[in-house]
């Protein structure tokens, strides 16, 4: 019998009669409140900023908001199994932790905190290339639980090589590599306050760590930590690639290869005609393009470009387990969850983490079952107000 997400509000409220009340909200929307309370304000403005204004990390959530899910009656839904398969893998339940950088600006247990969470729950754990952590330390951490690899697309090809080698190496399975970054997004409230982690240091960790990284440094970085700033600053990300430097990449890495952050249906067939796996339906969660499309308003026609050539993986806004219904009715196989599993993290380490998957998941069961499906795969467009099923 597949494991019902769902009992966790019984744990819950059995707790409660034993005078025990959860030490987090129950309501994930809540989290990034708190968290701002918690954090100084440039790590709480690093991570809940975004590009622009905020018209597009508002889109985000416009969009999911205003698909209506309509739920159907008498269906048998007992039993339930949230697992899907994902680009070959066995997944518990489709969501995995995105790719986030940085994250020893929320806690010190950083990014092998959150590793450990998301191994301890199952889901796959996406680790970032702008980690506080070396790679291979991260890896470490999660045993031998599905780890994938993100990849920042360094101008420097040895690093790139470099990095691609390192991540085969500490066990990482699937590259995520991210094309909607070659430069940094305009974003004000960090602007304001000339808060950039990376220039402090942190989310540099597997550049200062790396032999090729290295080699290209004058003196070594401990000696110099400014000039490793900024070769890193020089290097990180390339605005000149275009799709034919995608060779590059599939030489070098063997197993599949998803591109995160497509949102127009001609990138995505471009993606398939590169040899690519799959890709991810994102916009960064609002903090690269202002005034750019809600990522939900852009899945459906992406998925109707490639769905039966590629692997579709869905960010930006998904903050309740109704999203990630919506986000399987839309078409996507998978959802990433990004900024709420920081704020858990900030809040309460590995655990903080672990709270947020198991309340957006047992929200994801309860979701599927009272809308009357036993499975993520009986999920489509007829789900929603003014869809038809395919
Ligand atoms: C603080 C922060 C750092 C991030 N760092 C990375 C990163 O290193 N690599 C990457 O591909 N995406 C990064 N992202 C984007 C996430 O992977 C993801 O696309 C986004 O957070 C999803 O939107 P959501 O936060 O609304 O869920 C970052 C996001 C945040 C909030
Ligand atoms: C250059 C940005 C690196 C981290 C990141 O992706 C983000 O802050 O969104």
């Amino acid at each position: 019998m597949a494991k019902h997400w769902a009992d966790f509000q019984y744990e819950i409220y059995l707790g409660g009669m034993g005078g025990a009340v959860p030490r987090l909200p129950m309501d994930l929307t809540r989290l990034e409140e708190l968290a701002e309370h918690r954090l100084d304000a440039g790590p709480a403005g690093y991570v809940a900023g975004s590009a622009g204004n905020g018209s597009t990390a508002r889109a985000n959530r416009e969009a999911l908001e205003r698909h209506r899910i309509v739920p159907r009656l008498l269906r048998d839904v007992g039993e339930r199994d949230l697992s899907v398969e994902v680009l070959g893998r066995a997944l518990p339940a489709p969501v995995a932790l995105a790719p986030v950088g940085v994250l020893s600006i929320v806690h010190p247990e950083a990014e092998p905190a959150a590793a450990r969470a998301a191994a301890a729950q199952g889901v796959p754990y996406i680790l970032s290339s702008a980690s506080s952590t070396p790679m291979e330390q991260v890896a470490e951490a999660m045993g031998d639980a599905e780890r994938w690899f993100q990849l920042y697309w360094a101008k420097d090809r040895e690093v790139t090589r470099s990095f691609l080698e390192r991540a085969k190496g500490a066990g990482y399975s699937v590259l995520v590599v991210t094309l909607d970054t070659p430069l940094l997004g305009w974003r004000p409230r960090d602007l304001e306050r000339a808060y950039l982690p990376f220039l402090h240091g942190v989310g540099t960790a597997n550049y200062f760590s790396d032999p090729a990284f290295r080699a290209g440094l004058d003196k070594p970085v401990h000696e110099d930590p400014n000039a490793a700033v900024l070769h890193f600053a020089g290097m990180f990300g390339d605005p000149g690639k275009t799709w034919p430097d995608l060779a590059f990449l599939r030489e070098h890495w063997d197993g599949p290869i998803v591109l995160k952050g497509v949102l127009h249906p001609d990138d995505a067939r471009l993606a398939a005609d590169a040899g690519m796996d799959g890709v991810v339906v994102s916009n960064h969660g609002g903090r690269q393009v202002a005034g750019g499309v809600g990522a939900a308003d852009a899945l459906a026609d992406v998925v109707r470009a490639v769905g039966d050539r590629l692997t579709v993986l869905f960010d930006s806004g998904v903050r309740t387990g109704d999203d990630v219904f919506k986000a399987l009715a839309l078409g996507a196989s998978a959802v990433l969850l990004g900024r709420p599993y920081v704020y858990g993290l900030a809040l309460d380490g590995q655990a903080g983490v672990e709270h947020v998957v198991r309340c957006l998941l047992a929200e994801f069961d309860l979701t599927l079952a009272l809308s009357g499906h036993r499975a993520p795969g009986s999920v489509d467009a007829g789900c929603l107000a003014g869809g038809t099923s395919s």
